[in-house]
């Protein structure tokens, strides 16, 4: 089977990382989850109080360690939980506007993606990070359908959350990521869309999964 890139893009909450580490297990690939990386960055903006952010990114050792699903290690400490909490949501998509931000951050994903064989999500992979993927996805959802599924994912993982503040976080974040001047959150032209409102985990996987076996051969 030939190796391949598959990039997938969209929204907050649209089921992106859960999609995109399902396929990954399924064809041995290695799975990225680059909001990740901006989250860790948004952590140290909000250590240091700083908005040198080229000075930042200087002072910044980023490891990501792809075992079972993704650990973020950030100047040797494993903030893999920490960066999910409220004050990094609230913060991230100002800090991830940051040219100097994109640039550090473009470069590494970059460098993971060199052999092929990943599956990358976040926002700017079809369009920035990996233009010659072989498999392009931008997965969308309804809001509601979005918050009701964070509101579940913040349960399981015991951080304090209410619907309605879900929903405008959500809607806040995306027309954010969707109006910045570099690299918007916007659908790449030859992306296949997906819209997973009323889907199954299950059937959204078989989808992408069967446009993969096609690339692959
Ligand atoms: N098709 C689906 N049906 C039901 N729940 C889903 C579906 N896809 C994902 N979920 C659930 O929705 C939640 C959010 O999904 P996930 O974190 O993968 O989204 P995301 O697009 O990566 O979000 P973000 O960009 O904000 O990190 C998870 O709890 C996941 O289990
Ligand atoms: N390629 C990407 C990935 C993420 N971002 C920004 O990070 C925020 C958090 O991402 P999650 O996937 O963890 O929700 C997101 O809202 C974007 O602001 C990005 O710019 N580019």
């Amino acid at each position: 089977m030939k190796k391949i890139n598959i990039a997938i893009d969209g929204p907050a909450a649209a089921g992106k990382s859960t999609i995109a580490k399902l396929v990954a297990q399924q064809f041995n690939m290695i799975y990225v989850d680059t909001g990740a990386m901006y989250r860790a960055i948004t952590l140290y903006y909000i250590e240091q109080e700083s908005e040198d952010f080229d000075r930042l990114v200087k002072e910044i050792d980023l490891k990501i360690v792809l075992d079972n699903g993704q650990r973020v290690i950030l100047n040797g400490k494993d903030v893999s939980e920490r960066i999910r909490e409220n004050d990094v949501t609230e913060k991230v998509s100002y800090v991830a506007s940051k040219e100097s931000v994109r640039t550090f951050l473009v470069e590494q994903q970059q460098k993971l993606a060199d052999e092929k064989n990943v599956v990358m999500d976040g926002r700017d992979i079809g369009t920035t990070v990996l233009p010659d993927a072989e498999l392009k996805i931008y997965m969308i959802a309804s809001v509601e359908e979005r918050a009701v599924r964070r509101l579940k994912d913040n349960e399981l993982r015991g951080i304090e959350s209410d619907l309605e503040f879900l929903k405008v976080d959500i809607e806040r974040r995306d027309q954010y990521d969707m109006n910045r001047d570099i690299s918007p959150l916007v659908k790449a032209e030859d992306a296949i869309s997906i819209d997973t409102t009323g889907l199954t985990i299950e059937e959204v996987t078989n989808q992408i999964t069967e446009l993969a076996k096609d690339k692959m051969v």
